[in-house]
């Protein structure tokens, strides 16, 4: 199936009876849909990557939820189990486990007879919910942007979460207003979630896109003429600290030294006010394969070894504004964060 331009990207559609999922691998090159009937199958896209970004992991999840509430068929510990193996796919993004107990608490409080049902509307209002939510960041954090160039890192759009995007709806939004004048996008190594993806939705909505390789931020933030670095999250811990693609603690560094804004854009859905700092937040490190080559070929020296984190954590004190659906968090800490949020995420 192909999608002409200017369609709103979704990057799942629940399809009556199963889950068509993009498979996120393949873009730019191949836009090719997978159809997911098993709550593993879900478990499987999520953990090989073939849906990514905190929110839309999240939503996946939840399908997957529903998936697994109809083969377990009322027995509470084949739920259970499917559950956990959901929860399991990924470790840094929070969304994932916020949306599995969302889940939990249903099947607390429903009749085992309608728990298919139930967790499936669930999971579609979490994934309407996620949609509301980023218009909503794109209006607040747009309007943060004075007229300039903005830096993103990843991918934070529609692939990335329900529709529109977090740190891409707020570009998506100031470009509509007129407050940007260039987009500059990391390529973001080893997935290249910036150039395979981010500059796809960005090209599909006719809003230019230049590419550079995180090595070229230092040179770019140098030169004056970005005023705003914009990224997503993964996690945000109770002190204000925030997970996201490695490589954004390197960006939020260069965005202070050079006297750039540094803006973190994610729902509430991924603010985890039950852990204290980023320090104990989980980060993933994933195969060595995925940085010894590219596109499936084999570059480094053989005999070469990789470290391969894909998540950062930047402190608080690097970060000018964490902004959600339900406002804005200036200079983030522990009390700001607790005055907007308190228990609420
Ligand atoms: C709205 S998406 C926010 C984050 O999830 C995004 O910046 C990111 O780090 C995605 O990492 P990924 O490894 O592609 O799942």
């Amino acid at each position: 199936m192909s999608m002409s331009s200017h369609d709103q990207v979704r990057p799942m559609i629940w399809a009556g009876d199963h889950l068509r999922l993009l498979d996120q691998r393949l873009l730019p090159g191949e836009e090719l849909w997978l159809e997911l009937r098993e709550s593993e199958a879900v478990a499987q896209a999520i953990r090989e990557m073939a849906v990514r970004g905190a929110p839309a992991i999240g939503i996946a999840a939840a399908f997957g939820a529903a998936l697994a509430a109809r083969e377990a068929d009322g027995e509470r510990t084949k739920l259970m189990a499917a559950l956990a193996t959901l929860g399991a796919a990924r470790p840094t993004a929070v969304n994932l486990e916020w949306a599995l107990q969302r889940m939990r608490g249903l099947i607390e409080q429903t009749d085992a007879r309608a728990w298919a049902d139930a967790l499936l509307a669930e999971a579609q209002a979490i994934h309407a919910q996620d949609i509301a939510a980023n218009h909503r960041i794109g209006e607040l954090g747009g309007a943060l942007i004075e007229r300039g160039a903005v830096l993103t890192h990843c991918n934070t759009g529609s692939l990335a979460t329900g529709g529109f995007g977090t740190a891409l709806g707020v570009i998506r939004s100031a470009w509509s207003d007129g407050r940007i004048t260039r987009v500059y996008a990391d390529e973001t190594r080893p997935w290249l979630q910036g150039s395979r993806l981010t500059a796809w939705e960005l090209v599909r909505d006719d809003i230019p896109v230049t590419l550079l390789c995180e090595g070229a931020a230092a040179s770019l933030l140098a030169s004056g003429e970005v005023s705003w670095v914009v990224v997503g999250a993964d996690r945000i811990a109770a002190n204000g600290d925030v997970a996201n693609k490695i490589g954004t603690y390197g960006l939020a560094v260069l965005a202070r030294h050079h006297g750039v804004k540094f803006m973190v854009a994610a729902p509430l859905s991924t603010v985890d006010m039950s852990m204290s700092a980023g320090a104990d937040i989980p980060v993933e490190v994933r195969a060595e394969e995925e940085l010894l080559g590219c596109g499936g070929v084999r570059v480094a020296a053989p005999g070469a070894r990789a470290w391969n984190p894909v998540f950062d954590v930047t402190p608080a004190s690097l970060i000018d504004a964490i902004v959600t659906e339900a406002g804005i968090v200036e200079q983030p800490g522990l009390a700001g964060m607790h005055e907007l949020f308190g228990q609420r995420a």
